[in-house]
């Protein structure tokens, strides 16, 4: 099946991709057996992601990859608690330290290091979701290999990439592997951490998780 071009009457199948088992069951849980989607948990970073969606994509059609987890959260734009839907999914440290600042794979012209989202639904789902959630973002979610622990990085992601929502290590890695075969992607992550100073105490991934799950019936409404 083109998933581009899904045959009309076809019921969408969604794959849904998390970095770690915890998160998959939240999100299965909220999802309630539905049929139409099928989750894995990839591992951890963004080769992880993309090995497992690839993997997930070679043996089964689907009509869109959702990548969902927990994330850090920019104090500016992303609460903790709080959804955010990406707008576009940036692989924020793919390019070039240079003396004049980072240069980006794109400036390079290496390639790119960002991925599209699907519009239409990724503007519905975040519409859709602010009915049932405390707060709801809605943009660009970027994929780190390094786990933000300071003030300056976090100030110098949000510099280089305004509007920034959240921080995870896996989007890029998946959607990367969901472009590479011309299916369709979102990313919806929960908010456990604010991207900033190293501080575990201020964690509240029970939250996060708990949020994900409630997000569930929306994403069975949303993504038909
Ligand atoms: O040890 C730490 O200080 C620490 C701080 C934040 C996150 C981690 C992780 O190892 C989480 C990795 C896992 O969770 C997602 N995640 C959650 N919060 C963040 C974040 O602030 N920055 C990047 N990723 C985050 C991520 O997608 C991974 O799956 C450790």
């Amino acid at each position: 099946m083109n998933p581009m071009n899904p045959p009309i009457d076809s019921p969408l199948r969604v794959l849904v991709v998390t970095a770690v088992p915890a998160e998959r069951d939240a999100v299965l849980r909220g999802l309630g057996g539905s049929g139409r989607f099928e989750a894995i948990a990839a591992g951890v970073g963004p080769v992880a992601s993309a090995i497992g969606t690839a993997k997930a994509l070679a043996a089964g059609d689907y009509g869109l990859v959702v990548i969902a987890g927990i994330a850090g959260g920019f104090a500016a734009e992303a609460p903790l608690g709080s959804l955010v839907v990406a707008s576009e999914i940036v692989a924020a440290d793919l390019g070039a330290e240079t003396p004049d600042g980072f240069c980006s794979l794109d400036e390079l012209g290496f390639g790119t290091a960002r991925v599209p989202v699907d519009e239409g639904r990724a503007a519905r789902l975040a519409e859709a979701l602010k009915g049932s959630a405390r707060a709801v973002c809605f943009g660009p979610i970027l994929t780190v290999s390094t786990v933000t622990g300071t003030a300056a990085t976090a100030d110098k992601l949000a510099a280089l990439y305004p509007g920034a929502a959240a921080e995870g290590m896996e989007g890029f890695g998946a959607a990367s592997a969901a472009r590479d075969r011309g299916v369709p992607v979102l990313e919806l992550r929960a908010i456990s951490n604010p991207v900033g100073p190293r501080d575990r105490g201020a964690w509240r991934i029970g939250d996060a998780l708990q949020a994900l799950e409630a997000a569930g019936p929306v994403l069975l409404e949303v993504l038909r």
